[in-house]
């Protein structure tokens, strides 16, 4: 008889990647159970210093679009917070879906919002390259910024403009000037985990720092990252929507908040 294949190597349709990791124990993305959040009175407000200069070119990978900073220098870097050094801005990206009910990898009191934007930062410090520090636990950092419907936002437009020339998985255009400080919410308040990856190698490597407070864009801005493609000229074409993971199981993890 054929031996049922377990949930746990059920495959995500969009990564091909395991829904869980085996012996994964900080996986993410998890929903923020406001109510059951720690506040730490120790948690350093996050000072963030982004060259915008830095910033190099903006692409399709094929699973999101991501805009790509120069990690060569500490230019655009992350401090403070509940980061014991600074880590390096490398490229942020976001995660969307096919409408507004949903679109987020966290979620706040099980409530999805249509989008989230990711900052991801890595130890320099600690570590000599981005590969490495991918495969440690306090390897990298993340920022998470929810994208709620509302008033049209002037900096992501920016970026929404450029989109039309990346439709296509693997292409890319010159990207030279931005200060990705405009996408983040002024509020300081935060809550932070231990997690991991959410796309493959899914490594236990992120330190996540999810904003309280998400910033508005308008419908028009979020159905221009839904006319994007997963799939490259030529092919069949599949729209770039719902490229979020399912969240994992929160365990033996607090979420702590840096307010009250
Ligand atoms: N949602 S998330 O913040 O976890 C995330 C999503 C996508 C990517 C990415 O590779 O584009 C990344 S990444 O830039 O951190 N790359 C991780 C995979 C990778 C490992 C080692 C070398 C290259 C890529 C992170
Ligand atoms: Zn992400």
């Amino acid at each position: 008889a054929c031996t049922r294949k377990n949930r746990n190597d059920a495959l995500h349709p969009l990564w091909q990647s395991p829904l869980t990791i085996p012996g994964g124990t900080r996986q993410s993305p998890i929903n923020i159970q406001w109510r059951d959040s720690v506040y730490d009175p120790f948690l350093k407000p996050l000072k963030i210093s982004y060259d915008p200069t830095t910033c190099l070119h903006i692409w399709n990978n094929g699973y999101s679009f991501l805009v790509e900073f120069d990690d060569s220098t500490d230019k655009s870097i992350i401090i403070g917070g509940p980061l014991e050094n600074q880590y390096r801005l490398k490229q942020f990206h976001f995660h969307w879906g096919a409408i507004n009910e949903w679109g987020s990898e966290h979620t706040v009191d099980s409530k999805f919002y249509p989008a989230e934007l990711h900052l991801v930062h890595w130890n320099a410090i600690a570590y000599p390259t981005f590969e490495e520090a991918v495969m440690e636990g306090n390897g990298l950092a993340v920022i998470g910024v929810f994208l709620k419907l509302g008033a049209h936002h002037e900096g992501l437009q920016t970026l929404v403009d450029a989109l039309p020339a990346i439709k296509h998985k693997d292409t890319v255009i010159e990207f030279d000037v931005f200060d990705p400080t405009c996408l983040i919410p002024s509020c300081p308040d935060y809550w932070t985990y231990a997690g991991s990856l959410t796309t493959p190698p899914l490594t236990e490597s992120v330190t996540w720092i999810i904003k309280k407070k998400p910033i508005e864009v308008d419908e028009n801005q979020l159905e221009a990252f839904r006319m994007l493609l997963f799939t490259s000229d030529g092919e069949e074409e599949k729209r770039m929507v719902d490229n979020f993971r399912p969240l994992q199981p929160l365990m033996n993890r607090t979420v702590r908040s840096s307010f009250q």
